[in-house]
Formats: C-alpha cells, structure tokens, sequence
C-alpha cells in the first residue's frame, strides 16, 4: 500500500507538469516557425527602435500624440525611421506594420488569410454583425454570396435623383442657410457633420430628418447622434489600446456603462426605424399590387429589405452604413474647406470651372467626371487626409508578406498567427519616394499633371479588394454636389484659425478644432 500524497507535493507536481506543457509548446511553436521561415525565405521584419520596455514608451508617445492632434504624423515618422515595415508590441501584444504596396496588395486582396476578426471585438456590442465585423461566411453572406449589399447600393444608384434631392433638401437647410454671409466666422466642420448624418439618414433608411419633423423624432435622432458619436469614438479607443480594455469595467466604470447605454441607444433606434420601414414597405408593395403598377425604387433600404427579412442582420448592416457614412464624408468636406481657405489660387481655379455650370444645379453627368479639376481637388483631399487614416487584419495562420523581411526589408516577411497587422492610408500617401517631395504641400495638380496613372497600391483612400468601401461611389457623388453648391453660393473665403493643423484621430479622422472659416457671397 503507497503512502498517500500530501496536497502540496500534488501542487507541485501539477505546477511542475504545466510549465513543463507550456515550455514544451513554446518550443513546438519555434521550430514550426523555423521550419516555415525557412521553407517560404521569409525572415522577421526590422524591430522598431526606442520602443522602451514592452513598447511602454511607444504607448505613452501614441497616447500623447493622440491628445495633441499629430498621431499620424507621429506614426509616419516611426515608417521614416523604421523603414517601410517594422515590427513592436505595445504592451505585450505583438503588432506588424506596413505601408509597401506590394505588402497592401497581399493583405487586402487574400481576404481569408489577413481577417478582421479583431474588428468584432473593437466594435462590441455597438455591432456584432454586419459587413464593417464580420468575416468568412458571414462577411459573404453580407456582400457577397447573397448580395445583401449590392442590391441595397444599386437600389440607391437608381434611385440616384432621389438622393441628389436629399442631399440639396440637407445643404440648404442645414449648412448654407446657416453661413454667416457677412464673413463671420463658422465650424464648417460642425455644419458638415449635422448634414451628412441627416442626409446619410435619409438617404439610407428612408428617415424623413428635415425642419419639418415632428418634435419626437427629432429629438430621437438627436440623442441616436449623440450615442453615435460617444459610440464611434470608444470603438476607435478600444482599437488602439487592444486587449487593455478588458480592464475598463474596472478603471473606468462609468465610462463603460455610458458606453454600453449608447450602444443599446443605437439598437433601439435602428429597430424601431426598421419595423416602421418594414411596415411602410409591405402596404406599399400590397398597393401597388392592388393598383396593378410596379413599384417605385424606394433606394437603399428597400434593396436591403429584399435581401432579408431579419431584423437583427437589418439593423447590422444599417447602422454600419449610418455609421460609415456619417463622419468619413464630413471629415473630407471639412479638410478640402480648410485647404481651400488657405489656398487662393485653388479656390480661384475651382470657382472657374464650377462656374461653368452657369449657376444651374450640378447634374448625375457633371458629378460623374464633366468637372475634373474638382475631382482632382477631392483626390488631393483624400490623399492628404483619408478619413480612414488606419486600419488593422489579424493573419489568420503563419502568412509571409512579399517585402519587409530582413535587415534590409527586401526579403518576404513572416507574420505569425494571430498577428495585427496595421497600415496607415495616410503614410502610405504620404510616402515622398512614390508621391514626390512635395508631399506634404496640397496640390490637385498632381492628379492632372504630374501623375498621368497612379499605381493602383499606392493609393487607397477607399481600401482595396474585396472589401472596399460599398459607399464609395454614393460619397463620391456627395461630396462632388456639396462642393459645388458651396461654390455657388459663397465667391470668398477666409481661413480663421492661425493654430496648425491637428486631427482628431478617431473613427474616422476630423480635424481637431473644427474648420473655422469666414465666407462671403460677394
Ligand atoms: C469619404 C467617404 C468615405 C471614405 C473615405 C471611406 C473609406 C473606407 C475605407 C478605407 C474602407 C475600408 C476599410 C478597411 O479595409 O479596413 C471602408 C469600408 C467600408 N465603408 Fe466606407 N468610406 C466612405 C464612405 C462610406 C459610405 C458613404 C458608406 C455607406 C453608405 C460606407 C460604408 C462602408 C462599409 C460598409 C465598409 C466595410 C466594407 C467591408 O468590410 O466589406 N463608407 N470605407
């Protein structure tokens, strides 16, 4: 008969046993990375310099960067510095950044291989589905497979008068009726955010947001912008400082409760929206049966609503496209205003061509190309300042990258499992190797004279492969017809803030301290 074991000697031994799993996995893992870094020729990328220990420093300088507005500068000195891709942790957690096209192409176009699959965390529990989060299947079931976003943009397309119309309802009331026109001095930027969400409501679901709107609903749309905005910025918060935020029921409680408040704010306000517009559609469908005519192109929501039924997957994929549209075009009208306060000869040359249009209202034809120096005014923007400034994949095995690896950055580059890998748009535009040295100076010009043909990779303002932006061309449109109806109504224009340029580096990018601006009609 064996003498029993004492509880500690079984302790220890348990002890014992773990470390020596874990030990032997790490090294299972270290050769499998061997073995493949050797068989693909791929080797680590540079490690960044100065990072201090588990990248700490690196997080306090991104934390102070963000609060001064020059986050994005900060990163494209760490790509100056660093090279074109490097590697570090903040924290503890491994990241790999890149701005090589050939890197960019790799990423975006193998969809399963580099996933979003950590965006479904960042964005909890404002969404949990939808295109913007979702992977795999249930990406393709969003946008590809069955098309549940296609016919929704087509429908918009078609109904494209119907938008322009939305729009131009939008402009008047809420930003060129509430210009000084005497020069006083206005937030562009605020008067743009108020237009594209309520336009961006209309438009997309169909939500009457004029003047006219009983009291109500207003207010409900106030308070539906009000947790939007306090949603969009914690999802961008939690994005930058990853796995940390496990932490915040605890450090900062209210903060998450607020958060969590906002986000359910959001699903209440989508869901009432969509059992009325469900409603609104199916006695409109039953009319139109009864009178025997076809139905009319109801745009956005009614393209959505042919594709499903459910009301949960509705509500995904509308509060994505209101949240996707709502600052990422307001921050580009914003950004060209503020460039164009501060360069004459571009307004000058601009007002020209729009006043080409004779005063009319600009038409499908004009926004489809007629005007090409505003095209390339808009390109500059989006150059410049893309709105979406970052953004993130997790590799879903051990990948390789073509460029990056090695001392040099020429060899392939290994990523492993699990690994963030993040670009900056805005580095990559503003790269002076494949841009020039004029980089950093706003000059549409580019897009006429100097670039005949812009390699595909080294401009994304819209993302790229498979999952580029579905809204591209609606904001294309958009930001086209404000611009010239900004134009048409306004010949001068002064900037009114001496401070340098500072962003507000949230989802997406704004400018921080708005864009202050005088305008004059004469
Ligand atoms: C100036 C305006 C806009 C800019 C600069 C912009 C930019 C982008 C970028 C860069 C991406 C890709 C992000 C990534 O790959 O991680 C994206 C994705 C997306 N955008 Fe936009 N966007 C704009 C307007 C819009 C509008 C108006 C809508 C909807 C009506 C929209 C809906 C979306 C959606 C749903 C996705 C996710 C697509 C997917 O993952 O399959 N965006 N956008």
């Amino acid at each position: 008969m064996g003498l029993p074991l004492s509880k500690s000697v079984v302790a220890q031994a348990a002890l014992i046993l773990t470390i020596l799993l874990f030990l032997t996995r790490h090294v299972l893992r270290q050769l499998a990375i061997r073995r493949f870094m050797a068989r693909t020729g791929s080797k680590l990328p540079r490690t960044i310099r100065g990072s201090g220990f588990l990248g700490l420093r690196m997080a306090r300088e991104s934390d102070k960067a963000l609060q001064r507005g020059d986050y994005l500068a900060l990163l494209r000195s760490r790509f100056a510095a660093n090279g074109h891709t490097y590697q570090g942790s903040i924290l503890g957690i491994p990241f790999t950044a890149t701005i090589e096209p050939e890197n960019l192409r790799a990423v975006f176009t193998h969809i399963d291989d580099f996933t979003k699959s950590g965006r479904m965390t960042d964005w909890w529990p404002m969404l949990q589905g939808g295109v913007l989060v979702a992977d795999g299947s249930d990406w393709k079931m969003s946008r590809a497979k069955q098309n549940l976003l296609k016919p929704a943009f087509a429908h918009q397309k078609r109904a494209s008068h119907k938008s322009l119309a939305a729009l131009e309802d939008h402009i008047a009331t809420r930003v060129l009726s509430r210009i000084p026109q005497d020069g006083a001095t206005v937030d562009l930027q605020a008067l743009f955010l108020d237009y594209t969400f309520h336009a961006g409501l209309s438009i997309l679901i169909n939500q009457d947001s004029s003047s006219s709107t009983a009291a109500h609903e207003q207010s409900q749309q106030r308070d539906m912008l009000e947790n939007m905005q306090l949603a969009l910025f914690e999802a961008g918060r939690r994005a930058k400082i990853g796995t940390l935020r496990l932490l915040d029921p605890v450090v900062r409680p209210r903060k998450y409760w607020r958060y969590l408040k906002a986000c359910w704010g959001i699903h209440a306000y989508f869901d009432h929206v969509i059992d009325l517009r469900l409603a609104e559609l199916d006695s409109r469908m039953a009319r139109d049966k009864v009178l025997g005519k076809s139905e009319e192109d109801g745009g956005f929501f009614d393209g959505l609503a042919d594709a499903t039924r459910d009301r949960v997957q509705l509500r995904w994929e509308l509060s994505t496209a209101v949240a996707g549209s709502k600052d990422t075009m307001a921050g580009l009208l914003a950004h060209i205003f503020w460039e164009l306060a501060r360069r004459p000869e571009v307004w000058s040359r601009l007002q020209a061509e729009v006043d080409g249009l004779g005063g009319r209202m600009p038409d499908d034809e004009d926004l489809r190309g007629g005007l090409t120096y505003l095209k390339a005014v808009i390109n500059e923007a989006l150059r410049m300042y893309p709105t979406i400034g970052i953004t993130f994949r997790w590799a879903a095995r051990d990948l390789t990258l073509p460029v990056g690896g090695g001392p040099d950055g020429k060899s392939p580059c290994f990523v492993p499992r699990g690994r963030r890998v993040i670009t900056s748009f805005n580095a990559l535009h503003r790269r002076p190797d494949l841009w020039g040295a004029d980089t950093d100076e706003f000059k549409p010009e580019r897009f006429l004279e100097t670039i005949k043909i812009i390699p595909k990779w080294n401009y994304l303002p819209f993302g790229a492969g498979q999952r580029i932006c579905p809204g591209q061309h609606f904001a294309m449109i958009a930001t086209h017809y404000s611009v010239v109806r900004m134009m048409q109504t306004f010949r001068r224009i002064e900037a009114r803030d001496p401070r340098p340029y500072a962003e507000e580096a949230g989802i997406p990018i704004t400018i921080k301290h708005g864009a202050l601006i005088g305008l004059y009609t004469s």
